[in-house]
């Protein structure tokens, strides 16, 4: 269990994060979807007792992370893949946290394992590994411990689409057994295959969470009809909202049992009527974290009165 209450962090005059709450349960992976400088690295910094807050609190498993005993075998943490010594192999870097941690030395090469670093790669120094081998080694180094909980700041980070697809089974699979995964992105496709939940920050602010479900039901449904004048005109005698959809669909803003209601009711016979989906949900989280749009606060009391 993570949770997050009031978190509000300050850098003299830059407010980095206001007023964030939310948590995450066990049993589940929650998606933390922000634009660059967001606030999401600050948010993980502080859950993780690397940042004090300027007010409010975050624990981990009931505490705050400061006061766990031994961190490490509670929650694996991966904030930056950069930051193990280059001069060490990847089997060194994880022997040497085996015996900080107190963890039986077989468990590294079960993480080596786990994170397809097995073999050669282990005994490659790691100022020699790739991007995407850094990242593996990362994520070696927070399932040491055998935690409960995973926080992973962009853990995607050079990964190629074998790898994130491979992660997502990784991270899936954890929360499948009872655990809990909080990771961060600002790519909502990389998150949205993977996430029961997500918690969406733009300017230090939380602007939309909820259930993967809620969110995509927010996002209204793609209805086509070869009649599509009078589609729309049925669906407006019902009091349903269009916009223009891809090819010759509308988006309709309504749940699909309203508008097939309405398209029966006015004779229209339907091709096709199905949730937006994602790529709805794309448009929306563009909306939500996109300064410029000024749409924050107007989506967010869309998505809330939707889901309410
Ligand atoms: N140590 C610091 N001193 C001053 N300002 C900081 C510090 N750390 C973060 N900030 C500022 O706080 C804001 C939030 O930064 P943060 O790194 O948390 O965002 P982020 O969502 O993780 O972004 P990114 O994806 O680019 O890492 C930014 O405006 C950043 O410049």
């Amino acid at each position: 269990m993570i949770t997050v209450e009031h978190l509000t962090k300050r850098y003299g005059a830059q407010l980095a994060v206001s007023d964030v709450s939310f948590s995450c349960a066990p049993g589940t992976v929650t998606g933390f979807l922000g634009p660059n400088g967001a606030g999401k690295s600050t948010t993980l910094r502080a859950v993780c007792g690397l940042t004090l807050p300027t007010s409010g609190t975050t624990a981990v498993a009931g505490r705050p992370y400061r006061e766990l005993p031994n961190a490490g075998r509670h929650v694996g943490v991966l904030l930056d893949a950069g930051a193990q010594h280059a001069g060490r192999t990847g089997r060194e870097t994880l022997a040497l946290a085996a015996l900080v941690q107190g963890v039986a030395r077989s468990r590294v090469d079960e993480v080596l394992q786990q994170v397809g670093l097995a073999g050669k790669p282990a005994g490659k120094r790691v100022g020699k590994y790739s991007l995407g081998m850094r990242q593996r080694l990362g994520l070696a180094m927070a399932l040491l411990g055998e935690p409960q909980v995973l926080v992973l700041d962009e853990p995607a980070n050079g990964l190629d689409p074998e790898g994130i697809f491979w992660m997502r089974g990784l991270l899936r699979g954890f929360a499948d057994r009872g655990g809990t995964v909080l990771l961060s992105s600002h790519l909502l496709r990389e998150v949205e295959a993977v996430a029961d939940q997500l918690v969406v920050i733009a300017g230090g602010r939380i602007v939309a969470q909820g259930s993967s479900e809620e969110l995509l039901a927010s996002t209204g449904t793609l209805v086509r009809a070869r009649d599509r004048a009078a589609l729309t005109g049925a669906l407006a005698a019902a009091g349903i909202g269009v916009t223009p959809g891809p090819a010759d669909a509308l988006i309709a803003d309504g749940p699909a049992e309203a508008v097939g209601i309405a398209a029966a009711t006015g004779g229209v016979p339907l091709l096709e009527l199905r949730p937006a989906g994602g790529d709805r949900l794309e448009e929306l989280f563009r909306s939500l974290t996109d300064p410029t749009a000024g749409a924050a606060a107007a989506a967010d009391r869309q998505i809330q009165e939707t889901s309410a």
